[in-house]
């Protein structure tokens, strides 16, 4: 599955606003891989995911993710980018004041479906993936934690991205229904998704090895690239 690359920043610079906090970061991902992005509080984490998403622009350097050129990017080619990706993060974000089906067809229509039978297929066909195929009905507020995020896992595969963004997808669980998710997780990686996930969960980086980028003093070591030991430890230290 692995080989032809789908995320690329060159000498990348990542701001906030006028606050610099990543430098010169180069980063390369193959289609298919698994990576991680751990770090203290503050270091940058979230940051990093933003301008792959294109929410902060990429202020410097170069940067490239499935087939985007973040420089510059058009607000047009912004909502073309995000059908590529997957995007899922900690604090929930269903809308509140619909079901669990409503909150994905929402989405579906937002991004051109129009034939009922098809929109209804493709949301079973995500609920089962996600084991999810009896709460269809249910309110946001009468689901727990971890099946919301089920839920919003659900969502963001609805259109088949090749690229899942995660930011702290398992902040908010307990350590079993935290595993639970890091295992669909672990299933769409195999389904052969490219996934970066920002995390502190070093039980789950433990449980499934991967590939994981450290931000720390402004910079991100690649356990690709060197021998980045993860001190979990110091990590957890703020
Ligand atoms: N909207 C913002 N405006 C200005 N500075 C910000 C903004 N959001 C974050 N920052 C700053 O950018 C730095 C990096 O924040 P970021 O959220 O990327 O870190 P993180 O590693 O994801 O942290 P956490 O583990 O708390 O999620 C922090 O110093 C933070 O204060």
């Amino acid at each position: 599955m692995e080989g032809k690359k789908v995320i690329e920043l060159i000498d990348a610079d990542i701001y906030q606003r006028d606050a610099l906090i990543l430098s010169d970061v180069n980063l390369e991902v193959n289609e298919g891989e698994f990576v991680y992005i751990t770090g203290k509080v503050g270091t940058g984490k979230s940051s990093l995911i933003k301008v792959l998403n294109a929410e902060l622009p990429l202020q410097k350097g170069t940067g490239e993710i499935a087939g985007f050129n973040l420089k510059n990017i058009k607000h047009k080619e912004v909502s073309l980018l995000r059908r590529k990706l997957g995007v899922v993060f900690q604090d929930f974000r269903l809308l509140p004041d619909r079901n669990v089906f409503q909150n994905l067809e929402f989405v579906l229509k937002a991004t051109g479906w129009k034939n009922k039978t098809e929109i209804q297929e493709r949301i079973d066909q995500v609920l089962r993936q996600v084991g999810m195929t009896e709460k269809k009905q249910k309110m946001p507020h009468q689901l727990s934690g971890g099946e919301q995020q089920r839920v919003v896992i659900a969502r963001a595969i609805l259109n088949n991205p090749p690229i899942i963004l995660a930011d702290e997808p398992t902040g908010n669980l307990d350590p079993e229904t935290s595993s639970e998710i890091m295992n669909l997780f672990r299933d769409l990686n195999n389904d052969g998704k490219t996934i970066m996930m920002a995390t502190h969960d070093f039980a789950a980086i433990a449980n499934k090895p991967a590939r994981t980028l450290v931000c720390a003093h402004g910079l991100i070591s690649d356990s690709l690239k060197q021998n980045v030991i993860l001190d979990f430890e110091s990590l957890l230290g703020f």
